[in-house]
């Protein structure tokens, strides 16, 4: 599977992870959606995962919630981590995130099974501020924004393994976000075979909420 998936990325015209409805929304949204590939090293996958992989295994896989925007997934929040994996969240948090935002104080960990989707949704105003930065890892998958209010205008991004994205300000709040099922992920004509992913996601912290205040934001904001 991941010799298919090479030959497949070799076939793109030109290095591209974004792709979009039309120029205007991709020159609109040029720094509010954003893909990093190669963000990390295959040490920092493999410190990362190894690290992630102990917690993750102790949890079950969760299905047919039929609200939930989730689906075929487990999760976790952690606060504390090696000294290795803090390098590499600070490199995340300088990458992605400016010097007046405040980042929620455990990450968001996301384990996707091979079938596991992510339907539309916009992250909660209301525990989490203007940006959404997230690491991949394993698998790669396809995220798709759509306007909320111009169902027309979409970007859909390649989120290789090893890749960062970041979505803030118009794309974090004008646009859902998904992550596409392995039936329906293709990024244009370029099949992207959906096998485990894991991500790893740091938020900041809504504007007027204080570091120390109540509230902590749900599993899944
Ligand atoms: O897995 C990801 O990168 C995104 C997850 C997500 O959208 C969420 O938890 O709100
Ligand atoms: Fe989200
Ligand atoms: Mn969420």
């Amino acid at each position: 599977m991941a010799g298919s998936w090479q030959l497949a990325r070799r076939t793109l015209s030109g290095p591209s992870w974004v792709r979009g409805s039309g120029p205007a929304v991709l020159n609109r949204l040029r720094d509010a959606a954003v893909v990093r590939p190669a963000f990390l090293t295959a040490a920092e996958e493999e410190t990362l995962s190894r690290e992630l992989e102990p917690d993750l295994r102790r949890r079950r896989y969760e299905y047919d919630h039929w609200d939930a925007a989730i689906h075929g997934f487990r999760e976790t929040e952690k606060s504390r981590w090696s000294e290795a994996s803090r390098a590499i969240l600070q490199r995340v948090k300088a990458a992605a995130f400016g010097p007046s935002q405040t980042l929620l104080s455990s990450v968001h960990v996301l384990d996707l099974e091979p079938r596991g989707y992510i339907k539309p949704h916009v992250d909660s105003v209301k525990f989490c501020g203007a940006t959404i930065a997230g690491l991949s890892l394993l698998s790669p998958s396809v995220m798709r924004l759509v306007h909320t209010q111009e169902p027309g205008e979409w970007l859909e991004l390649l989120l290789e393994p090893r890749s960062l994205y970041i979505l803030r300000d118009s794309a974090r709040y004008d646009f859902s976000h998904e992550i596409l099922r392995d039936e329906e992920s293709f990024f244009g004509e370029l099949r992207v075979p959906r096998g485990r992913r894991i991500s790893v996601i740091c938020r900041s912290l809504p504007e007027e909420m204080g570091p120390g205040e109540p509230g902590q934001p749900p599993p899944a904001c």
